[in-house]
C-alpha cells in the first residue's frame, strides 16, 4: 500500500498522548506534598478517557502537566509524538497552542472580547488558519451567540464556548477539569453529547471530573489517589 500524505501525517501508530512516570512535588517549609507519583497514561486517537478520584489525589496536577501549563519534576509528556516536557516554556506554549485543547475551570474565556474574538486570538496564538469562527460555533450549537460577551453566557453556552476556543485549532487532545461541574444533569448530557461526538471525529479526551456521567460517558476511566494510577 502506498502511504499518502494523511496516512503519514495523522501518525497513525502514535498515541495521541502519552505521558511516561510523572512526578511533581510541591514544598512549602519542610513540608513536601507528592502531588504525582509515577503517573503513567496514554490515549489513541479518538478515545474518551474520564479521570477520577478523591479531592486531593492530583487530578488538576496532572492535566496542568500533560496540557505543558506546569512543568512535572520527573516524567515526559509527548502529543503526536512531540515532547512537550523540559522545553523554555515559551516553547511550550507555542506547542500548547497548537497540539492541545485546554478546558478549565475557572474557564477559557477573555471577559472582553466577543465569543468570536475568543476563537480568533486563540488561533492567532498558534498561527493556524481554519475554518471560519461561525462553522465552529454552528457545530456547538452556538452560532448566534457568536457576538456575544463571556459573561451573558448561561453556563452551558460557557462551557461550548469555551470548547470552542479549546477545539479553535482542531488540537489531536482536549484535557478539560471538570467541565461540566456548575451544570444541571440535562446540560452536563448535552456538553457530554458534543464530547461524545468530538472523540468520535479522533480527537483524544481526558476529562478529570467528580461525575458519574462522564465516568458513565468515558471508554475507561482512570483513577487516581495519591498521586498514582490506583488499579
Ligand atoms: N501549587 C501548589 N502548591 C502546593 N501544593 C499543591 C499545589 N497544587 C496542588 N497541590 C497539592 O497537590 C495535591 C493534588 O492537588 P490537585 O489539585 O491536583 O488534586 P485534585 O485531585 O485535582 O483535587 P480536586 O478534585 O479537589 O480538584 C493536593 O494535596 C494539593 O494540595
Amino acid at each position: 500500500m502506498r502511504l499518502t500524505d494523511k496516512s503519514i501525517g495523522t501518525h497513525e501508530h502514535l498515541p495521541a498522548m502519552a505521558a511516561e512516570s510523572l512526578h511533581r512535588f510541591f514544598h512549602s517549609g519542610d513540608e513536601e506534598t507528592q502531588a504525582l507519583r509515577g503517573v503513567s497514561i496514554s490515549l489513541a486517537p479518538g478515545e474518551f478517557v474520564a479521570v477520577v478520584g478523591p479531592s486531593g489525589s492530583g487530578k488538576s496536577t496532572l492535566l496542568s502537566c500533560l496540557a505543558g501549563l506546569d512543568e512535572p519534576d520527573g516524567g515526559t509528556v509527548r502529543i503526536d509524538g512531540t515532547r512537550l516536557t523540559r522545553r523554555p516554556e515559551a516553547e511550550r506554549a507555542r506547542l500548547r497552542a497548537r497540539l492541545v485543547g485546554v478546558l478549565t475551570q475557572s474557564g477559557n474565556l477573555l471577559s472582553h472580547l466577543s465569543v468570536a474574538q475568543n476563537i480568533a486570538l486563540a488561533r492567532s496564538l498558534a498561527g493556524t488558519v481554519s475554518r471560519g469562527a461561525d462553522d465552529h460555533l454552528d457545530a456547538l450549537g452556538l452560532a448566534h451567540r457568536a457576538h456575544a460577551r463571556p459573561d451573558t453566557l448561561s453556563g452551558g453556552e460557557t462551557v461550548r464556548a469555551g470548547l470552542a476556543v479549546a477545539l479553535a485549532n482542531e488540537p489531536p487532545v482536549l484535557l478539560a477539569d471538570e467541565p461540566t461541574g456548575e451544570l444541571d444533569s440535562s446540560t452536563e448530557a448535552q456538553v457530554l453529547d458534543i464530547l461524545t461526538r468530538r472523540a468520535h471525529n479522533g480527537t483524544a479526551l481526558l476529562v478529570a471530573s467528580h461525575s458519574a456521567a462522564v465516568a458513565a460517558a468515558a471508554d475507561r476511566v482512570i483513577t487516581l489517589r495519591n498521586g498514582e494510577v490506583s488499579s
